[in-house]
């Protein structure tokens, strides 16, 4: 199992107490929680988007790396919360603290508690790319084709 070391700054006391630490909830999960810091409970009516702090930033330093912001999936179905953005990506040069953006695309009003598990961050490899301007591409079995080409419905 190989793990990544990952600086973390703490902005709010709450965290580690009140509000737990994120965590990976088991051996194999690929997400770590991000959870509400919020003051108090926040109600969000059908269409609602808030930016939600975490209490949380990360430094990931290496360019080879970030991290996203992805819904939970018992939140996003049961309840219509999934996030404004649908993704948030996490530069690995970023420093402010880890925001979501929670949007309630649901039909019913739901209410986001203090500390509440809202979404979660995925540490992912990324491979910048040079730029070789081409005038013509090697010949691909899909050429141009994409948007439905290989089926007939
Ligand atoms: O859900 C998110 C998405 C982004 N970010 C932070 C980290 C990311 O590195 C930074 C910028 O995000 P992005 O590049 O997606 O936003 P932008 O609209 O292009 O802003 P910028 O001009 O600052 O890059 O905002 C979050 O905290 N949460
Ligand atoms: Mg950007």
């Amino acid at each position: 199992m190989s793990r990544k070391n990952l600086q973390v700054r703490i902005l709010d006391d709450r965290i580690g107490n009140q509000i737990p630490f994120p965590e990976y909830a088991t051996e194999g999960s690929a997400g770590l929680d991000l959870r509400a810091c919020l003051d108090e409970p926040l109600t969000l009516e059908p269409g609602d988007t808030q930016l939600i702090r975490t209490g949380l930033s990360i430094h990931i330093a290496d360019p080879s790396l970030a991290a996203m912001i992805l819904p939970r999936s018992g939140l996003g179905h049961k309840h219509g919360i999934v996030l404004g953005n649908l993704v948030g990506l996490i530069d690995s040069d970023y420093q402010g603290e880890l925001m979501v953006s929670c949007w309630n695309r649901g039909r019913t009003s739901f209410t986001v508690d203090v500390g509440e598990r809202l979404a979660q961050l995925v540490l992912v490899p990324v491979v910048q790319a040079d730029f070789e301007v081409v005038a013509e591409f090697d010949t691909s079995v899909r050429g141009e084709g994409g948007f439905g080409s290989t089926g007939t419905r």
